[in-house]
Parts: C-alpha cells; sequence; structure tokens
C-alpha cells in the first residue's frame, strides 16, 4: 500500500528525511500493530504523550500568533481546539480508565526525549517564523497520520488508538496541514519555493523533527 499524499512540501521533506521509515516503521509502531506491545510501555508513552501535546498545543497556539492570513489563523486555531478539547481529554479518559487519575497524570515527570523534542519545536517557533513552525510539527502530524493508514484494521488491543490515526476525521487534518504548508509557502516564498535554499533548509527542521520521534518512541519502549 502506498502512503497518502499529504502535499508537496511534506512529499519532498519526507523524502530526504534520512529517519523517517526508523520513525513511521519503529518497533513501538510495530508492537501496536501486531498488539504484543506490553500495557505498561503502552501506558509510560500515553502519560508522556500527555505532557507532549501541552507543548504541541502551545506551540500550535503560537503558530496561530505567528499566522500572516485568516486561513492560517482558522487552521491553527482548529488543532488547538481539537487538541485541547479531543486529544488530550482522551488521554485522561484512557489513562483514568487504567487507574491513573487526572493528578497524577498532570504529574508526570518529563522524560528527556520529551523535553528535546517539544523544546525544539517551541524554539523554532519562538526563533523562527510560521514556516520554521509548521516544519517542526509535519513530521508529528503527518508521520502519525502515515502509520494510522498503514495499521487501518490491524486490530487487537491498540486498535482504537490505531483507528483513531486512520479515521477520515484525522486523514482530513493531515491534508489539512499539507495544504496549510504548500500555502504558506507560496504566500512568503513565491512560486517557486521548492527550489530556495530556504526550502531545504525547513527540510533540516523536519528532519530533526523526524529524529526526535525516534528518540520518542524508542523513550516509550525502554522508559518504564
Ligand atoms: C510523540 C507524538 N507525535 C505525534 C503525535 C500526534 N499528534 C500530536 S499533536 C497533533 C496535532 C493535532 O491533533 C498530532 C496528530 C502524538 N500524539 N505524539
Amino acid at each position: 500500500m502506498s502512503a497518502p499524499d499529504y502535499g508537496r512540501a511534506f512529499t519532498l521533506w519526507r523524502d530526504a528525511a534520512p529517519l523517517w521509515q526508523a520513525y513511521t516503521r519503529h518497533e513501538f509502531v510495530e508492537a501496536l500493530r501486531r498488539g504484543d506491545l506490553p500495557r505498561a510501555n503502552f501506558l509510560h508513552y500515553l502519560r508522556q504523550d500527555y505532557v507532549f501535546l501541552t507543548h504541541f498545543a502551545r506551540a500550535w497556539a503560537l503558530a496561530a500568533a505567528k499566522s500572516d492570513t485568516l486561513a492560517e489563523m482558522q487552521a491553527a486555531s482548529a488543532t488547538v481546539q481539537a487538541l485541547v478539547h479531543h486529544e488530550m481529554p482522551l488521554h485522561v479518559q484512557i489513562c483514568a480508565a487504567e487507574g491513573i487519575d487526572a493528578q497524577a497524570l498532570e504529574a508526570t515527570t518529563e522524560a528527556p526525549a520529551n523535553l528535546a523534542y517539544t523544546r525544539y519545536v517551541l524554539e523554532a517557533g519562538y526563533s523562527g517564523d510560521f514556516l520554521d513552525l509548521m516544519a517542526a510539527l509535519a513530521p508529528c502530524v503527518m508521520g502519525y497520520g502515515e502509520i494510522g493508514a498503514r495499521l487501518k484494521g490491524a486490530g487487537g488491543p491498540y486498535s482504537d488508538w490505531i483507528e483513531t490515526y486512520a479515521g477520515a476525521e484525522y486523514q482530513a487534518l493531515c491534508h489539512d496541514v499539507g495544504s496549510l504548508i504548500d500555502g504558506a509557502l507560496a504566500h512568503r516564498l513565491g512560486p517557486d519555493w521548492a527550489s530556495l535554499p530556504r526550502f531545504g533548509q525547513l527540510g533540516q527542521r523536519f528532519a530533526t523533527a523526524t529524529r526526535l520521534e525516534v528518540g520518542f518512541w524508542q523513550m516509550g519502549l525502554e522508559g518504564v
């Protein structure tokens, strides 16, 4: 099965990122697909992911602040809304069902891999512009989209998690973010954006964020 098409910039960045396969086909992902990932590892990952989402909601809010157009502001604020009102409460709910209450979840000590990734993305936004932020955020959004599309229908104990990212709603979000990025590049850099040095520099950011996603999965496998 070929990967979904989430846009031109994403495809160029992905095909140039050395660790893209290491991220989207990581052993943690394969264990989710087979259903033999130990529950303790999944919960450890989910607790860290809750902290991660807090920072990603901040990063998307920063993207709203760094937007140039109404369409950019709408897309960024819609993502903040989805994160804060859907994805984060879902983590709270799953953890509560496993005996980790909201207070314990909020008190989670952040793992170094989590610190590295989230602060890298926030720093891209603080010291860079909207494009820097998008390049740093794209691996997270689209990587989970590719993983969901590939694992769709796998069944097993992690099927809820898989089908969240395989579902039409999440796949539509990946396409929307892909269009947002292509539009933002054309708006700021002009129609020849793909051939400019700046586009290559943004690709480096994308590759670094991809490397940090590999570290996040690795943390999920090891640090229980
Ligand atoms: C380590 C890690 N990477 C990516 C995602 C997926 N994700 C995080 S924020 C966001 C944007 C809109 O919901 C998406 C899809 C995750 N949960 N954890």
